[in-house]
């Protein structure tokens, strides 16, 4: 059960926005992608999403070709949460996480759905702004409601009744610094406990390290690594990667390493 990129591919006019990309996304797997503005990370996950397609390559969700499903089967099986500022409601916060269970209610119980509602709300810090419209909300709420919707659509009860898969585009973009975190620690939870298989455009490097097991490094189109955090995560290749020299501080009494920058 994957979802796969086989030598992807994505040309627009003159631009090569991707050239020869091959990555997983495995069950229990928190997958972070890194790499500097301009990379080709959000177009990355538009074809992983079934989004945009390819120009050369092709995807698979769970050995099928991601072209083949119809929208409303792609929503059973995967969740995406886009860059917030994309997006527009006139419903309160509460139906934007509502719509997360679309897919499932022919599936599931009335009280199956709000259960997951609710607790994805928990888990995004939203339930206060549940009757509030989504319109009026700032940009950080509506980025963790957001995530809660997506969140509510890998939660049910029964492997059919649930997303495996979990896109996440700059997650923690605009939040404050704790609620960064809470998102983070949200996605991850969830990645452990429904094994879902998750992906995160993430920007910084200490909370790449702290919360995913694998990291992809996308720069110019390509993919320059992909593997464990703990291999992947080179000072040499992200010096490189982000133009800016990259060090680590080894912390006494802890395994965790600090990531410092400076140009
Ligand atoms: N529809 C499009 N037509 C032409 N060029 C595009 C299109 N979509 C994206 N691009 C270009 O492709 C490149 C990669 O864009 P993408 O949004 O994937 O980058 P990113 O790595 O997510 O960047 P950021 O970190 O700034 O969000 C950019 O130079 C962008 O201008």
């Amino acid at each position: 059960m994957t979802l796969k990129a086989n030598s992807i591919s994505v040309r627009i006019g003159q631009s090569l926005l991707l050239q020869d990309i091959n990555l997983e996304l495995k069950p229990g797997r928190f997958l972070g992608i890194l790499g500097p503005n301009g990379a080709g990370k959000s177009t990355l996950l538009k074809i992983l999403s079934g989004e945009m397609s390819p120009t050369h390559g092709s995807v698979e969700l769970d050995q099928i070709p991601l072209k083949r499903f119809k929208e409303d089967a792609l929503a059973k099986r995967r969740a995406v949460m886009p860059q917030a500022s994309q997006l527009a409601f006139p419903f309160s916060a509460r139906a934007v996480v509502a719509m997360g269970r679309w897919p499932y209610e022919s599936l599931c119980t009335p009280f199956a759905n709000q259960k997951a509602i609710e607790k994805a709300m928990a888990l995004s810090d939203v339930r206060h702004l549940a009757e509030r419209s989504y319109s009026v909300l700032s940009g950080g709420e509506k980025q963790r409601v957001q995530l809660a919707r997506a969140l509510a659509q890998t939660m049910g009860r029964a492997e059919d009744q649930e997303a495996k898969y979990l896109l996440l585009d700059e997650p923690t973009a605009g939040l404050d610094i704790a609620h960064q975190h809470a998102v983070l620690k949200a996605a991850r939870q969830q990645c452990n406990k429904h094994n879902t298989a998750t992906l995160a455009i993430l920007h910084d490097l200490n909370q790449a390290a702290l919360y995913c097991d694998d990291i992809a490094i996308i720069s110019n189109g390509s993919l320059v690594n992909v593997g464990p955090t703990k291999v992947v995560m080179d000072t040499e290749i992200l010096s490189k990667t982000f133009n800016c020299k990259v060090t680590k501080i080894h912390e006494p009494h802890s395994t965790l390493a600090i990531f410092t920058t400076s140009l």
